[in-house]
């Protein structure tokens, strides 16, 4: 069954701030998105909402015909158990072991009782390593996840996304702060993920490349609206300048310098002269 994930003229004010500002958009099931965007361009806001961390000031999300944006309660968890969400940080237990990390991905899917003692099943630990094994990480399964590297807790928190049986995962900013190598093993992780279970895949991204290389469908948000929205084959050098604007000086953004890619390093280094970031972070 194809779902749908509808946001239509959704704005969300903190203060007298405007974040997201009347966005509408149709991602239907199976699409890998990247929203890219200046820093506060609204692209975490927007996710936030979508998972319901936060609720908009105006319009409405829905998700396969369901008014996500109005549930409460119990139909609200199930929401927040088919909506997965990576952040930036991992978000794991730090002392608890990495199997522990990825079988509480199981808690919305039980009883509070059950819940309470505590105890899971045989089948649901044989899940949480089939998972962990398929991220390539099932031998750290008895280590604190607080021990692992970014790159290993970042599949660890995907492997615990896994065990939501998700249909839709948010990832917000997950290759951050990880190194050009792991920040490619993190996003091979969730492309085999949207490929292979056809989970629809919506990922904020500081970088331009990243987000040609892995996503079939680019947002860009400047100052909580929606500026571009096509296949990364349509966002030519005009389309950046839309999202990122001109630097300081008025001159171009060149895309190097939204990237962290190994490729990108290695051209930039091989440049004449070094290039300055216009702006901090990308
Ligand atoms: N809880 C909050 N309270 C007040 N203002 C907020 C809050 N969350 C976000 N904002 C503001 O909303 C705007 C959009 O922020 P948001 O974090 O969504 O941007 P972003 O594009 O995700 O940026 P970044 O890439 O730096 O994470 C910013 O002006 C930010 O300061």
């Amino acid at each position: 069954m194809s779902a749908t994930l509808e946001i239509r003229g959704v704005t969300r004010r903190f203060g007298k701030n405007t974040a997201v500002s009347d966005i509408n958009i149709s991602i239907p099931q199976g699409e890998m998105v990247g929203i890219i965007g200046r820093s506060g361009a609204g692209k975490s806001t927007l996710l936030r909402m979508i998972n319901r961390l936060i609720d908009p000031s105006q319009g409405s999300i829905f998700f396969d015909g369901a008014e996500v944006s109005q549930l409460r309660g119990s139909p609200l968890r199930r929401w927040q158990r088919d909506c997965a969400m990576i952040f930036q940080q991992f978000n794991l237990v730090p002392r608890l072991d990495v199997l522990t990390n990825v079988l509480l991905g199981k808690l919305n899917h039980r009883s509070t009782l059950t819940n309470m003692f505590g105890m899971f099943s045989r089948a649901e630990c044989a899940e949480a390593v089939a998972a962990l094994e398929r991220l390539d990480i099932a031998r750290t399964a008895l280590q604190p996840a607080g021990t692992l590297s970014g790159g290993q807790q970042q599949r660890v928190a995907i492997a615990r996304a896994m065990m939501q049986q998700p249909k839709v995962i948010l990832a917000d900013e997950p290759i951050a702060s990880l190194d050009p190598l792991n920040a490619k093993v993190v996003m091979d992780s969730l492309q085999d993920i949207n490929l292979r279970e056809g989970i629809t895949v919506v990922t904020n991204l500081h970088t331009l490349d990243t987000a040609r290389t892995y996503c079939n469908r680019i947002i860009g948000m400047a100052a909580g609206k929606v500026v571009f929205d096509g296949p990364p084959e349509e966002l030519n050098r005009e389309a950046v300048r839309l999202v990122y604007g001109a630097d300081s000086n008025g001159g171009e953004i060149s895309e190097a310098i939204t990237s962290t890619s190994v490729a990108f390093k290695q051209k930039i280094a091989a440049s004449a002269g070094p290039l300055e970031p216009a702006f901090p972070g990308y």
